[in-house]
Protein backbone atom coordinates (compact mmCIF):
# COMPACT_ATOMS: atom_id res chain seq x y z
CA UNK A 1 0.00 0.00 0.00
CA UNK A 2 1.73 3.15 -1.20
CA UNK A 3 0.09 7.05 0.41
CA UNK A 4 0.23 9.87 -1.78
CA UNK A 5 -0.57 13.95 -0.96
CA UNK A 6 -3.81 15.72 -0.94
CA UNK A 7 -1.40 18.33 -2.83
CA UNK A 8 0.23 15.89 -5.45
CA UNK A 9 4.28 16.82 -5.04
CA UNK A 10 5.45 15.16 -1.98
CA UNK A 11 6.53 11.71 -2.55
CA UNK A 12 4.89 8.53 -2.46
CA UNK A 13 5.57 6.38 0.68
CA UNK A 14 4.74 3.15 2.31
CA UNK A 15 2.88 3.20 5.92
CA UNK A 16 5.42 3.41 7.89
CA UNK A 17 7.13 6.55 6.55
CA UNK A 18 3.86 8.38 5.94
CA UNK A 19 3.13 7.09 10.03
CA UNK A 20 6.44 9.13 10.51
CA UNK A 21 5.64 11.93 8.06
CA UNK A 22 2.97 13.62 9.64
CA UNK A 23 2.09 16.35 7.19
CA UNK A 24 3.22 15.63 3.80
CA UNK A 25 6.29 17.83 2.22
CA UNK A 26 4.09 19.76 0.38
CA UNK A 27 1.52 20.83 2.65
CA UNK A 28 -0.81 18.30 1.55
CA UNK A 29 -2.46 15.03 4.13
CA UNK A 30 -1.43 11.32 3.28
CA UNK A 31 -4.32 9.32 1.79
CA UNK A 32 -4.12 5.44 0.15
CA UNK A 33 -3.64 5.17 -3.59
CA UNK A 34 -6.49 3.27 -3.54
CA UNK A 35 -9.14 2.14 -0.91
CA UNK A 36 -8.95 -1.43 0.12
CA UNK A 37 -12.03 -3.58 0.24
CA UNK A 38 -13.42 -5.78 2.45
CA UNK A 39 -16.09 -8.46 1.14
CA UNK A 40 -19.48 -8.95 2.58
CA UNK A 41 -18.57 -12.27 3.92
CA UNK A 42 -15.42 -10.72 5.95
CA UNK A 43 -17.77 -7.82 7.41
CA UNK A 44 -20.11 -9.89 8.59
CA UNK A 45 -17.56 -12.52 9.96
CA UNK A 46 -16.57 -9.40 12.51
CA UNK A 47 -20.08 -10.44 14.61
CA UNK A 48 -18.64 -11.27 17.81
CA UNK A 49 -14.78 -11.20 17.59
CA UNK A 50 -13.03 -9.17 20.40
CA UNK A 51 -12.32 -5.70 18.81
CA UNK A 52 -8.71 -6.05 18.73
CA UNK A 53 -8.77 -9.00 16.15
CA UNK A 54 -11.28 -6.83 13.81
CA UNK A 55 -8.97 -3.96 14.20
CA UNK A 56 -6.62 -6.07 13.04
CA UNK A 57 -8.25 -7.27 10.12
CA UNK A 58 -9.61 -3.73 9.01
CA UNK A 59 -6.13 -1.82 9.44
CA UNK A 60 -3.88 -4.87 7.83
CA UNK A 61 -4.60 -4.20 4.08
CA UNK A 62 -3.26 -0.13 5.33
CA UNK A 63 -0.30 -1.15 6.41
CA UNK A 64 1.13 -3.62 3.62
CA UNK A 65 4.15 -4.77 4.51
CA UNK A 66 5.09 -2.89 7.16
CA UNK A 67 5.25 -5.58 10.12
CA UNK A 68 4.36 -9.29 10.41
CA UNK A 69 0.53 -9.95 10.79
CA UNK A 70 1.54 -11.39 14.51
CA UNK A 71 3.43 -8.32 15.52
CA UNK A 72 0.48 -6.33 14.57
CA UNK A 73 -2.50 -8.09 16.45
CA UNK A 74 -0.23 -8.27 19.55
CA UNK A 75 0.14 -4.44 19.35
CA UNK A 76 -3.71 -4.32 18.94
CA UNK A 77 -4.07 -6.71 22.12
CA UNK A 78 -2.07 -4.65 23.85
CA UNK A 79 -3.38 -1.24 23.34
CA UNK A 80 -7.40 -2.08 23.78
CA UNK A 81 -6.50 -4.28 26.86
CA UNK A 82 -6.34 -1.13 29.13
CA UNK A 83 -10.05 -0.18 27.94
CA UNK A 84 -12.44 -0.32 30.92
CA UNK A 85 -14.97 -2.03 28.78
CA UNK A 86 -15.21 -5.27 27.99
CA UNK A 87 -16.65 -4.74 24.34
CA UNK A 88 -13.88 -1.63 24.63
CA UNK A 89 -16.51 0.16 22.26
CA UNK A 90 -20.14 -0.49 23.65
CA UNK A 91 -23.45 0.52 21.50
CA UNK A 92 -26.10 2.09 24.47
CA UNK A 93 -29.71 2.21 23.20
CA UNK A 94 -31.57 5.17 23.90
CA UNK A 95 -34.82 5.21 21.56
CA UNK A 96 -36.51 2.80 19.24
CA UNK A 97 -33.90 2.72 16.63
CA UNK A 98 -31.22 5.15 17.98
CA UNK A 99 -27.72 3.82 19.61
CA UNK A 100 -24.82 5.52 21.24
CA UNK A 101 -21.62 4.57 20.55
CA UNK A 102 -19.38 5.05 23.70
CA UNK A 103 -15.92 5.55 22.83
CA UNK A 104 -14.33 7.10 26.21
CA UNK A 105 -14.08 3.96 27.96
CA UNK A 106 -10.05 4.31 27.38
CA UNK A 107 -7.37 5.43 29.66
CA UNK A 108 -7.77 9.68 28.65
CA UNK A 109 -11.99 9.07 28.87
CA UNK A 110 -12.07 10.28 24.84
CA UNK A 111 -12.31 8.37 21.94
CA UNK A 112 -8.30 9.46 20.82
CA UNK A 113 -7.34 6.64 23.07
CA UNK A 114 -8.90 4.44 19.84
CA UNK A 115 -6.46 5.63 17.45
CA UNK A 116 -3.04 7.35 20.00
CA UNK A 117 -2.68 3.72 21.85
CA UNK A 118 -1.75 2.36 18.74
CA UNK A 119 0.12 4.93 17.22
CA UNK A 120 2.68 5.12 20.26
CA UNK A 121 3.60 1.20 20.30
CA UNK A 122 3.82 2.06 16.48
CA UNK A 123 6.21 4.59 15.69
CA UNK A 124 8.09 3.51 18.68
CA UNK A 125 8.83 0.30 16.86
CA UNK A 126 9.76 2.14 13.38
CA UNK A 127 11.98 4.57 15.27
CA UNK A 128 13.62 1.56 17.16
CA UNK A 129 14.02 -0.22 13.88
CA UNK A 130 15.31 2.80 12.18
CA UNK A 131 18.08 3.77 15.08
CA UNK A 132 16.10 7.12 14.99
CA UNK A 133 14.42 9.13 17.61
CA UNK A 134 11.09 11.91 16.57
CA UNK A 135 9.80 15.19 17.84
CA UNK A 136 6.03 15.01 17.76
CA UNK A 137 4.44 18.44 17.99
CA UNK A 138 0.68 18.70 18.14
CA UNK A 139 -2.54 20.81 18.59
CA UNK A 140 -4.91 19.76 21.04
CA UNK A 141 -8.41 21.42 21.71
CA UNK A 142 -8.17 19.34 24.75
CA UNK A 143 -8.77 15.59 23.94
CA UNK A 144 -5.80 14.92 21.79
CA UNK A 145 -3.41 16.40 24.15
CA UNK A 146 -4.16 14.09 26.86
CA UNK A 147 -4.39 11.13 25.03
CA UNK A 148 -1.08 11.66 23.51
CA UNK A 149 0.43 12.32 26.62
CA UNK A 150 -0.76 9.27 28.10
CA UNK A 151 0.72 6.95 25.23
CA UNK A 152 3.53 8.74 24.91
CA UNK A 153 5.10 9.45 27.96
CA UNK A 154 8.39 8.02 28.82
CA UNK A 155 8.98 6.73 25.32
CA UNK A 156 12.77 6.86 25.16
CA UNK A 157 12.85 7.56 21.46
CA UNK A 158 10.46 10.78 21.33
CA UNK A 159 10.05 14.15 22.60
CA UNK A 160 6.17 15.32 22.95
CA UNK A 161 5.43 18.72 22.08
CA UNK A 162 1.70 19.39 22.70
CA UNK A 163 0.50 23.00 22.30
CA UNK A 164 -3.02 23.68 23.50
CA UNK A 165 -4.60 27.14 23.86
CA UNK A 166 -4.55 28.77 27.04
CA UNK A 167 -8.06 29.07 29.04
CA UNK A 168 -10.07 27.43 26.42
CA UNK A 169 -9.63 23.32 27.99
CA UNK A 170 -11.62 22.01 30.45
CA UNK A 171 -9.75 22.08 33.73
CA UNK A 172 -10.06 18.36 33.64
CA UNK A 173 -8.76 18.25 30.20
CA UNK A 174 -5.52 20.46 30.80
CA UNK A 175 -4.86 18.63 34.14
CA UNK A 176 -5.07 15.04 31.93
CA UNK A 177 -1.97 16.83 29.86
CA UNK A 178 0.04 19.14 32.96
CA UNK A 179 0.02 16.63 35.74
CA UNK A 180 2.03 14.05 33.97
CA UNK A 181 5.55 15.09 35.38
CA UNK A 182 7.95 13.26 32.17
CA UNK A 183 10.78 14.20 31.17
CA UNK A 184 10.23 13.90 27.83
CA UNK A 185 6.51 15.65 27.83
CA UNK A 186 6.29 19.70 27.33
CA UNK A 187 2.71 21.27 27.44
CA UNK A 188 2.19 24.74 26.19
CA UNK A 189 -0.29 26.91 26.92
CA UNK A 190 -0.93 28.97 23.71
CA UNK A 191 -2.24 32.23 24.17
CA UNK A 192 -4.83 31.81 21.20
CA UNK A 193 -7.18 29.41 19.77
CA UNK A 194 -7.28 26.20 18.51
CA UNK A 195 -6.85 27.25 14.89
CA UNK A 196 -3.65 29.46 15.83
CA UNK A 197 -2.32 26.34 17.60
CA UNK A 198 -2.85 24.20 14.60
CA UNK A 199 -1.78 26.10 11.88
CA UNK A 200 2.06 27.17 14.43
CA UNK A 201 2.55 23.06 14.15
CA UNK A 202 1.82 22.85 10.60
CA UNK A 203 3.73 26.31 9.88
CA UNK A 204 6.09 24.22 11.15
CA UNK A 205 6.43 20.86 9.31
CA UNK A 206 6.32 23.75 6.65
CA UNK A 207 9.74 24.66 7.46
CA UNK A 208 11.61 21.86 6.41
CA UNK A 209 14.80 22.66 7.85
CA UNK A 210 13.53 22.50 11.28
CA UNK A 211 11.53 19.94 10.25
CA UNK A 212 14.57 17.75 9.21
CA UNK A 213 16.50 19.15 11.88
CA UNK A 214 14.24 18.21 14.73
CA UNK A 215 12.84 14.97 12.98
CA UNK A 216 9.46 17.03 13.49
CA UNK A 217 6.42 14.04 13.60
CA UNK A 218 2.63 14.48 14.19
CA UNK A 219 -0.34 12.93 16.04
CA UNK A 220 -3.23 14.68 15.13
CA UNK A 221 -5.66 13.36 12.64
CA UNK A 222 -3.00 14.74 9.91
CA UNK A 223 -1.55 11.74 10.61
CA UNK A 224 -2.91 9.06 8.55
CA UNK A 225 -2.88 6.47 11.19
CA UNK A 226 -5.07 8.27 13.33
CA UNK A 227 -7.58 8.34 10.92
CA UNK A 228 -7.00 4.17 9.93
CA UNK A 229 -7.68 3.16 13.65
CA UNK A 230 -10.67 4.97 14.11
CA UNK A 231 -12.29 3.38 10.94
CA UNK A 232 -12.29 0.65 13.30
CA UNK A 233 -15.41 1.12 15.58
CA UNK A 234 -17.68 2.14 12.67
CA UNK A 235 -17.71 -1.54 11.56
CA UNK A 236 -17.95 -3.43 14.93
CA UNK A 237 -20.84 -1.18 15.72
CA UNK A 238 -22.56 -1.69 12.18
CA UNK A 239 -21.82 -5.07 12.91
CA UNK A 240 -23.32 -5.82 15.93
CA UNK A 241 -26.40 -3.77 14.58
CA UNK A 242 -26.68 -5.88 11.45
CA UNK A 243 -24.18 -4.89 8.84
CA UNK A 244 -23.53 -5.93 6.07
CA UNK A 245 -27.05 -7.46 6.25
CA UNK A 246 -28.46 -3.84 7.10
CA UNK A 247 -27.30 -0.36 6.58
CA UNK A 248 -27.25 1.87 9.86
CA UNK A 249 -25.99 6.02 9.93
CA UNK A 250 -23.61 7.32 12.18
CA UNK A 251 -24.15 10.90 13.35
CA UNK A 252 -20.42 12.35 14.29
CA UNK A 253 -19.60 15.62 16.31
CA UNK A 254 -17.09 17.51 14.07
CA UNK A 255 -14.36 19.65 14.45
CA UNK A 256 -11.16 18.92 12.73
CA UNK A 257 -13.25 15.76 10.58
CA UNK A 258 -10.91 13.35 11.21
CA UNK A 259 -13.36 11.06 12.60
CA UNK A 260 -15.93 11.27 10.00
CA UNK A 261 -14.05 11.26 7.66
CA UNK A 262 -12.84 7.38 9.11
CA UNK A 263 -16.53 6.79 8.42
CA UNK A 264 -16.26 7.57 5.25
CA UNK A 265 -13.60 5.20 4.78
CA UNK A 266 -15.39 2.50 6.44
CA UNK A 267 -17.93 3.06 3.31
CA UNK A 268 -15.26 2.89 0.64
CA UNK A 269 -14.02 -0.38 2.24
CA UNK A 270 -17.83 -1.63 1.98
CA UNK A 271 -19.51 -0.59 5.07
CA UNK A 272 -23.28 -0.04 4.21
CA UNK A 273 -23.75 3.36 5.65
CA UNK A 274 -27.25 5.26 5.13
CA UNK A 275 -26.14 8.37 6.00
CA UNK A 276 -23.06 10.27 7.81
CA UNK A 277 -24.16 13.14 9.75
CA UNK A 278 -21.72 16.34 10.17
CA UNK A 279 -22.55 17.50 14.04
CA UNK A 280 -21.19 21.28 14.70
CA UNK A 281 -21.57 23.28 17.57
CA UNK A 282 -21.31 27.09 17.46
CA UNK A 283 -18.24 26.73 15.19
CA UNK A 284 -20.31 25.68 12.41
CA UNK A 285 -18.03 26.08 9.24
CA UNK A 286 -18.54 22.27 7.77
CA UNK A 287 -22.44 22.69 8.37
CA UNK A 288 -22.19 26.48 6.44
CA UNK A 289 -20.32 24.39 4.04
CA UNK A 290 -22.53 21.79 3.26
CA UNK A 291 -25.85 24.91 3.19
CA UNK A 292 -23.66 26.66 0.94
CA UNK A 293 -21.17 25.10 -1.09
CA UNK A 294 -18.68 27.69 0.33
CA UNK A 295 -15.90 26.67 3.37
CA UNK A 296 -15.60 29.99 4.95
CA UNK A 297 -13.81 30.35 8.17
CA UNK A 298 -15.43 32.59 10.72
CA UNK A 299 -13.77 33.65 14.01
CA UNK A 300 -13.00 30.85 16.53
CA UNK A 301 -15.69 30.64 20.13
CA UNK A 302 -15.47 29.28 23.31
CA UNK A 303 -18.50 26.79 23.31
CA UNK A 304 -19.45 23.83 26.43
CA UNK A 305 -17.78 21.34 23.96
CA UNK A 306 -14.66 22.77 23.79
CA UNK A 307 -12.57 20.27 21.82
CA UNK A 308 -15.01 21.19 18.75
CA UNK A 309 -13.62 24.99 18.72
CA UNK A 310 -12.24 24.55 15.64
CA UNK A 311 -13.10 26.71 11.95
CA UNK A 312 -10.34 25.26 10.32
CA UNK A 313 -10.95 21.34 9.83
CA UNK A 314 -7.64 19.93 8.54
CA UNK A 315 -9.10 16.64 7.26
CA UNK A 316 -11.78 18.14 5.16
CA UNK A 317 -9.00 18.62 2.67
CA UNK A 318 -8.92 14.64 2.69
CA UNK A 319 -12.55 14.64 1.71
CA UNK A 320 -11.95 17.80 -1.28
CA UNK A 321 -9.46 15.44 -2.91
CA UNK A 322 -11.84 12.50 -3.01
CA UNK A 323 -14.94 14.34 -4.26
CA UNK A 324 -12.87 16.13 -6.92
CA UNK A 325 -11.68 12.93 -8.26
CA UNK A 326 -8.19 13.21 -6.61
CA UNK A 327 -7.54 16.49 -8.45
CA UNK A 328 -4.04 17.52 -6.28
CA UNK A 329 -3.71 20.51 -8.18
CA UNK A 330 -7.32 21.78 -7.72
CA UNK A 331 -6.94 20.90 -3.82
CA UNK A 332 -3.60 23.08 -3.51
CA UNK A 333 -5.16 26.30 -4.84
CA UNK A 334 -8.16 25.81 -2.95
CA UNK A 335 -6.03 25.28 0.34
CA UNK A 336 -3.69 28.31 -0.66
CA UNK A 337 -6.96 30.39 -1.18
CA UNK A 338 -8.44 29.55 1.89
CA UNK A 339 -4.74 30.63 3.32
CA UNK A 340 -4.93 33.66 1.81
CA UNK A 341 -8.72 35.06 1.57
CA UNK A 342 -9.79 32.91 4.30
CA UNK A 343 -12.57 30.92 1.80
CA UNK A 344 -13.21 29.64 -1.24
CA UNK A 345 -16.74 28.10 -3.51
CA UNK A 346 -16.55 24.03 -3.75
CA UNK A 347 -16.33 23.13 -7.14
CA UNK A 348 -19.60 21.78 -8.22
CA UNK A 349 -18.58 18.15 -8.21
CA UNK A 350 -17.44 18.27 -4.83
CA UNK A 351 -20.24 20.04 -3.56
CA UNK A 352 -22.68 17.78 -5.39
CA UNK A 353 -20.36 14.41 -3.68
CA UNK A 354 -20.84 16.07 -0.14
CA UNK A 355 -24.35 16.89 -0.71
CA UNK A 356 -24.62 12.59 -1.34
CA UNK A 357 -22.55 11.22 1.15
CA UNK A 358 -23.33 13.76 4.05
CA UNK A 359 -25.84 15.57 6.04
CA UNK A 360 -25.36 18.30 8.87
CA UNK A 361 -26.50 20.40 11.77
CA UNK A 362 -25.12 22.61 14.25
CA UNK A 363 -26.25 22.93 17.96
CA UNK A 364 -25.81 26.14 19.41
CA UNK A 365 -25.62 26.39 23.57
CA UNK A 366 -28.79 26.03 24.57
CA UNK A 367 -29.29 23.09 22.03
CA UNK A 368 -26.33 21.36 23.51
CA UNK A 369 -27.88 22.11 27.27
CA UNK A 370 -31.43 20.81 26.04
CA UNK A 371 -29.63 17.23 24.35
CA UNK A 372 -28.33 16.92 27.53
CA UNK A 373 -31.67 17.71 29.61
CA UNK A 374 -33.73 15.89 27.41
CA UNK A 375 -31.74 12.27 27.38
CA UNK A 376 -31.78 12.48 31.32
CA UNK A 377 -34.48 12.76 32.05
CA UNK A 378 -36.33 10.09 29.55
CA UNK A 379 -33.19 7.40 30.39
CA UNK A 380 -31.24 8.85 33.15
CA UNK A 381 -28.25 8.69 30.62
CA UNK A 382 -25.59 11.53 31.03
CA UNK A 383 -24.35 12.79 28.04
CA UNK A 384 -20.89 14.83 27.42
CA UNK A 385 -21.26 18.60 25.80
CA UNK A 386 -20.01 16.98 22.18
CA UNK A 387 -22.02 13.67 22.28
CA UNK A 388 -24.94 16.20 22.69
CA UNK A 389 -24.11 17.82 20.21
CA UNK A 390 -24.13 15.06 17.83
CA UNK A 391 -27.91 14.00 20.06
CA UNK A 392 -29.09 16.72 18.81
CA UNK A 393 -27.70 16.43 14.80
CA UNK A 394 -29.11 13.08 14.96
CA UNK A 395 -32.82 13.98 15.81
CA UNK A 396 -32.58 16.82 13.22
CA UNK A 397 -31.43 14.80 10.51
CA UNK A 398 -33.00 11.21 11.57
CA UNK A 399 -34.21 10.22 7.71
CA UNK A 400 -34.87 7.05 7.40
CA UNK A 401 -36.74 5.25 10.83
CA UNK A 402 -36.29 2.03 9.94
CA UNK A 403 -31.95 2.45 10.08
CA UNK A 404 -30.40 2.71 12.81
CA UNK A 405 -28.89 5.78 13.90
CA UNK A 406 -25.77 5.70 15.91
CA UNK A 407 -24.47 8.56 17.81
CA UNK A 408 -20.76 8.89 18.74
CA UNK A 409 -20.22 9.05 22.09
CA UNK A 410 -16.69 10.97 22.21
CA UNK A 411 -16.02 11.75 25.62
CA UNK A 412 -16.96 10.92 29.37
CA UNK A 413 -19.17 13.72 30.92
CA UNK A 414 -16.77 13.56 34.00
CA UNK A 415 -14.11 15.47 31.36
CA UNK A 416 -16.90 18.22 31.51
CA UNK A 417 -18.52 18.66 35.06
CA UNK A 418 -18.97 22.65 34.47
CA UNK A 419 -21.60 21.81 31.61
CA UNK A 420 -23.01 18.66 33.19
CA UNK A 421 -24.06 20.49 36.40
CA UNK A 422 -25.62 23.54 34.50
CA UNK A 423 -27.19 21.03 32.46
CA UNK A 424 -28.79 18.41 34.93
CA UNK A 425 -27.63 19.80 38.13
CA UNK A 426 -25.52 16.12 37.94
CA UNK A 427 -21.48 15.64 38.81
CA UNK A 428 -20.68 12.93 36.99
CA UNK A 429 -17.77 10.82 38.59
CA UNK A 430 -13.92 10.37 37.21
CA UNK A 431 -12.58 7.00 37.95
CA UNK A 432 -10.91 6.98 40.90
CA UNK A 433 -7.19 6.35 39.15
CA UNK A 434 -7.37 9.55 36.88
CA UNK A 435 -9.09 11.69 39.72
CA UNK A 436 -6.26 10.64 41.96
CA UNK A 437 -3.34 11.89 39.53
CA UNK A 438 -5.32 15.01 38.91
CA UNK A 439 -3.95 16.55 42.00
CA UNK A 440 -0.77 16.43 41.15
CA UNK A 441 1.26 19.47 40.18
CA UNK A 442 0.59 21.10 36.95
CA UNK A 443 3.63 21.10 34.50
CA UNK A 444 3.38 23.87 31.25
CA UNK A 445 4.49 27.16 29.97
CA UNK A 446 2.75 29.83 28.38
CA UNK A 447 3.74 31.12 25.35
CA UNK A 448 2.79 33.26 22.42
CA UNK A 449 0.58 32.52 19.40
CA UNK A 450 4.15 32.82 17.87
CA UNK A 451 5.64 30.18 15.54
CA UNK A 452 9.63 32.10 15.95
CA UNK A 453 8.83 31.80 19.52
CA UNK A 454 7.27 28.31 19.25
CA UNK A 455 10.67 26.98 17.72
CA UNK A 456 12.57 28.65 20.07
CA UNK A 457 10.97 26.59 22.53
CA UNK A 458 10.81 23.16 20.90
CA UNK A 459 14.50 23.48 19.92
CA UNK A 460 15.63 23.99 23.26
CA UNK A 461 14.57 21.56 24.64
CA UNK A 462 14.69 18.31 21.76
CA UNK A 463 16.88 15.92 22.69
CA UNK A 464 19.59 15.64 19.91
CA UNK A 465 20.20 12.07 18.29
CA UNK A 466 23.32 11.78 20.78
CA UNK A 467 20.73 11.02 23.14
CA UNK A 468 19.37 7.96 21.59
CA UNK A 469 18.91 5.06 23.77
CA UNK A 470 21.37 2.35 23.37
C1 LIG B 1 -14.72 14.97 22.55
C2 LIG B 1 -14.52 15.28 21.10
N1 LIG B 1 -15.57 15.18 20.27
C3 LIG B 1 -15.45 15.46 18.97
C4 LIG B 1 -14.27 15.89 18.42
C5 LIG B 1 -14.19 16.16 16.96
O1 LIG B 1 -13.50 15.15 16.29
P1 LIG B 1 -12.78 15.45 14.92
O2 LIG B 1 -11.80 16.55 15.19
O3 LIG B 1 -12.12 14.19 14.53
O4 LIG B 1 -13.83 15.91 13.98
C6 LIG B 1 -13.15 16.04 19.26
C7 LIG B 1 -11.84 16.51 18.77
O5 LIG B 1 -11.28 16.07 17.86
C8 LIG B 1 -13.28 15.69 20.62
O6 LIG B 1 -12.23 15.75 21.43
N1 LIG C 1 -10.55 17.99 19.14
C1 LIG C 1 -9.16 17.76 19.06
C2 LIG C 1 -8.50 18.72 18.14
C3 LIG C 1 -7.40 18.06 17.39
O1 LIG C 1 -7.94 17.11 16.55
P1 LIG C 1 -7.13 15.92 15.89
O2 LIG C 1 -8.14 14.83 15.82
O3 LIG C 1 -6.68 16.40 14.59
O4 LIG C 1 -5.98 15.55 16.77
C4 LIG C 1 -8.59 17.76 20.46
O5 LIG C 1 -9.32 17.44 21.36
O6 LIG C 1 -7.45 18.06 20.67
Amino acid sequence: MKYVSTRGTAPRLDFEDAALTGLARDGGLYVPESWPTLSHDQIASFAGKPYAEVAADVIAPFMGHAMPSGDLREILARAYAPFRHPATAPLVQTGPNDFILELFHGPTLAFKDFAMQVLAPLMERALTRRGDRAAIIAATSGDTGGAAVEAFRERARIDLFVLHPEGRTSEVQRKQMTTVDAANVHNIAVRGNFDDAQAIVKALFNDHGFRDRHRLAAVNSINWARIMAQVVYYFTAAVSLGAPYRPVSFTVPTGNFGDIFAGYVAKQMGLPIDRLVIASNVNDILTRTLETGRYERGAVMPSSSPSMDIQVSSNFERLLFEMSGRDADLVRTQMDTLQQSGGFTLEPAQYDGLKELFAAARADEDETMNAIRVLYNATGYVADPHTAVGLHAACLCRGDDSVPMITLATAHPAKFPDAIRAAIGVSPELPETLRARLSAPEHYDVLDSDQAQIADYIAARTTDRAGLPA
